[in-house]
């Protein structure tokens, strides 16, 4: 376990480049199961979770080369199906959650696939049931071993159908996307996810020779094809990350510019900054925070009631940049609530904010009130540990902002989804050491 040690209060300063979005490579990765031709990759971000999904693509056959930073080529011309049955695929598939995507490519193209419950962040509970009833509505059949929690699917030839999704899951429509591709006639996916990840996953296909429409709204239609050819593809920067830097960039009263953010595919994220009174200038395609001198303050609604930020299915605010916002919002000018839907425990890291000093009311699993200091009181460095990603990397933001050295323990966590992020942390001032192993 790795630690990071954190001397806060100092103001930062600089251009800051999003790294390539963690949640649309491992969706783009699974893709390259869907065909025997080469598929080249850019701006792949190097952290955990995306590199034990290429490892694991390693093991199935796929011949990978890296051929730049953040570029690889892949060629799934000889997948190796035989390790789905292996000891060891329990335990690599089990490593992160976008593991769970591998399924219905490999369900489309080969007829089979398998994985045991997938990993990912411990943050309430993360069913499976969208994936497994869409493949079941391509005519697959489902097992499901409870003993070593192990899931599969066969079918010898898909067959398009019409499904309405139980939920606008994001990794269940990727999945059943990928299955549906191949299946024979036209599969119709209502109540789909179309955010912008998904939206790249499915103009990637189509570059391979897929026929999806409907891309970017909740109604996809697949026309099934044969196969699919080679292709390259461009990941966008990580949406989390640029909401993570415009938070550490008001509650450390920093001037901060996020580079290239591809602004068209950030949907409400700047608007919700803007409603808990953060600055964000738009240059460009780039973001510009000037410092916060005199603090932020939370806009109340029209008719003076207190503002809630909640979580929704895009084109709604994405859940995981809720624990961010919360502790933003601990030095905010007002009060707000913070109503996380999706997840039931991914607000419990609250406790370490309040050590801190924070005035957070945990009303419920669910929701949080924070009424915010206005910079008059600091927050208190502390020693803690990272409960998941953004709770992490929350958390180190808060240290960053508080006024002496905190220490925040299990930071593999962080490093799962932020690359490199003590490095590009100390390029724009701040003070933080990386403690290996201990
Ligand atoms: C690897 C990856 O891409 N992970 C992301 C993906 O996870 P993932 O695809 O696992 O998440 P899902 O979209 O399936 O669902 C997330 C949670 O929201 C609930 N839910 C979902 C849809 C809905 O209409 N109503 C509803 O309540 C689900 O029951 C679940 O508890 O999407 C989540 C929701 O944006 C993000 O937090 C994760 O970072
Ligand atoms: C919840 C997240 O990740 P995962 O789905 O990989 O656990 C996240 O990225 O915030």
């Amino acid at each position: 376990m790795s630690t990071f040690i954190i001397e806060g209060g100092h103001q930062l300063k600089g251009k800051i480049q999003p790294q390539g979005a963690k949640n649309e490579a491992l969706q783009i990765l699974c893709a390259v199961l869907l065909t025997a031709e080469e598929v080249k990759i850019d701006n792949i971000p190097d952290i955990i979770d995306v590199n034990k999904l290429i490892a694991l693509l390693k093991k199935l056959g796929v011949k990978i080369n890296k051929v730049g930073k953040g570029s690889y080529t892949f060629k799934a011309d000889d997948v190796n199906l035989n390790y789905l049955e292996s000891a060891e695929f329990k335990e690599d598939g089990k490593g992160l959650r976008g593991s769970i995507m591998i399924v219905g490519p490999l369900l489309g193209r080969f007829g089979k696939g398998y994985i045991p419950k997938p990993g990912g962040d411990k943050i309430g509970r993360r069913r499976l049931d969208t994936h497994f009833e869409g493949f079941i509505n391509l005519g697959a059949k489902f097992r499901y071993n409870k003993e070593d929690l192990f899931y599969g699917v066969e079918a010898k030839k898909l067959k398009g159908a019409y499904m309405l999704l139980d939920e606008a899951s994001v990794t269940g429509t990727a999945n059943i996307v990928m299955a549906a591709v191949f299946a024979e006639g036209t599969t119709t996916i209502y109540n789909a996810a179309c955010e912008p990840y998904l939206q790249q996953l499915c103009k990637m296909l189509n570059r391979m020779g897929a026929k999806i429409s409907g891309v970017g709204s909740n109604m996809l239609i697949i026309e099934g094809v044969d196969e699919l050819g080679g292709t390259e593809h461009r990941m966008l920067p990580d949406m989390i990350e640029i909401g993570s830097w415009i938070g550490l960039a008001a509650m450390t009263k920093s001037e901060l510019t996020i580079t290239n953010v591809s602004w068209d595919d950030l949907g409400q994220i700047p608007s919700v900054f803007r409603k808990i009174g953060i600055n964000i200038e738009r240059q460009g395609d780039d973001i510009h925070i000037p410092a916060h001198i005199n603090g932020y303050e939370v806009q109340n609604y029209i008719d003076g009631s207190i503002l809630t930020v909640s979580d929704a299915p895009w084109p709604g605010f994405t859940p995981d940049l809720l624990s961010i916002i919360l502790t933003v919002l601990t030095q905010a000018r007002g009060a707000a609530v913070v109503h996380q839907k999706m997840f039931e425990s991914r607000l419990f890291f609250v406790d370490k904010l309040i050590d801190m000093g924070a005035k957070i009311i945990l009303c419920d699993p669910h929701r949080a009130t924070v009424i915010g200091h206005d910079f008059k009181s600091t927050l208190k460095a502390t020693t803690m540990t990272s409960p998941d990603i953004r709770a992490g990397v929350s958390l180190l933001i808060a240290a960053l902002s508080a006024k002496g050295t905190s220490t925040i323990h299990n930071i593999e966590q962080i490093d799962r989804g932020y690359e490199n992020i003590d490095e590009r942390l100390r390029a724009i001032g701040a003070k933080i050491t990386r403690v290996e192993g201990n």
